[in-house]
């Protein structure tokens, strides 16, 4: 049975493995903490995997909060980046295989800033990061790809679910107790949602076998603005909350955010024959899913 150490298990997307994993009986799960598993403790890291031998690192740990990151670039940078580096070198001397996630804020939008037409980023488009967030998760990302041990990044964007902090959860409850909310328009990405990742993650360490670091994009079908998810989440509560689209510059924010980075995920359908559902459709089942832990 393939063994796979999850780490940042607390984190929205570790809870989304951790919600999955019982579907999912051919893998036997270690679900780690921070504190079981500080991905910036290299003498942490390397004992446990020695201890645990797993087939599979799947490293959910990561520093997320995008604004603070400004004012922290240190420890972003050393959980994004050094601590990606360290386990990329650990994995490799180890063989054990490694599935790290990176986000859309590596890209800028700068095409649709300067009026181009716009269409998905793919994996060779080049990244410029407007926000030490992203900059420090591309740094990880081209240190893993440097490192090459046998693994995935997967790039996704806008990761919303029932768990943790996400802008989904957010306008969910804040539309539940009748809050009016002002909503950025102009910045436009592809919702994830953060199980259908996970299961998506599953279902290609099952079948293949990974020799080298590929990048792989695989984020939800579609695009959309923020205003225009929190417009759904609004038309599937039926509330008549005062709902206001505004621009990126009405909202007060430390860190800048693409005005657009959508992801497209062709090259995970041409080589490996899958996909996620459309965002509108995902959607609706996390609100299903929300609306009964109420
Ligand atoms: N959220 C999103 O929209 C997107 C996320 N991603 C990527 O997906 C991955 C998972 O994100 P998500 O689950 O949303 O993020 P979360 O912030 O919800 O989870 C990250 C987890 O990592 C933990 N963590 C922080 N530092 C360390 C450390 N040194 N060692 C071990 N654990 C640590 C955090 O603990 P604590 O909170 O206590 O610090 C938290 O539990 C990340 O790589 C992220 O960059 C990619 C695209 C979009
Ligand atoms: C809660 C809220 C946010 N916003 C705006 C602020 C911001 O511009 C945008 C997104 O808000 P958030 O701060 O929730 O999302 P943000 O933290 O920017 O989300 C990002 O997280 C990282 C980890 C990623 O990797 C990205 O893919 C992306 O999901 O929506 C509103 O306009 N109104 C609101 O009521």
């Amino acid at each position: 049975m393939k063994h796979l150490l999850i780490t940042g298990a607390m984190g929205q997307l570790g809870q989304s493995f951790t919600a999955i994993a019982k579907q999912w009986p051919q893998f036997q799960f270690t679900f780690a903490d921070k504190k079981l598993a500080d991905i910036t403790n290299q003498l942490q890291m390397a004992a446990l995997l020695r201890q645990l031998k797993p087939y599979a690192v799947i490293n959910c740990a990561a520093f997320t909060n995008v604004d603070l990151a400004e004012q922290q670039p240190e420890l972003a940078y050393a959980v994004n980046a050094t601590a990606v580096e360290q386990l990329a070198q650990l994995c490799r001397e180890t063989n054990t295989l490694l599935v790290h996630f990176s986000t859309d804020y590596v890209f800028s939008g700068r095409q649709l800033d300067a009026g181009e037409n716009q269409t998905p980023y793919t994996e060779q488009d080049l990244a410029e990061p407007l926000n030490v967030y992203g900059a420090s998760k591309l740094a990880g990302e081209q240190a893993m790809l440097n490192i090459a041990p046998a693994g995935l990044i997967l790039r996704s964007s806008w990761l919303y679910s029932a768990f943790g902090h996400n802008f989904a959860r957010i306008i969910y409850n804040k539309i539940q107790q009748g809050l009016p909310l002002r909503v950025v328009a102009d910045q436009i990405g592809s919702p994830t949602y953060a199980p259908e990742l996970a299961a998506l993650c599953l279902k290609l360490l099952s079948a293949d076998h990974f020799a080298t670091t590929q990048l792989l994009h695989c984020a939800g079908q579609g695009e959309a603005s923020w205003y225009q998810v929190a417009q759904e989440i609004q038309k599937y509560t039926k509330q008549q909350t005062t709902l206001t689209a505004i621009s990126s510059n009405q909202w007060q924010s430390a860190a800048t955010r693409p005005s657009y980075s959508a992801l497209s995920s062709q090259q995970l359908q041409k080589q490996f024959g899958l996909s996620l559902p459309a965002w509108q459709q995902s959607l609706v089942t996390c609100l299903n899913k929300m609306g009964q832990s109420d």
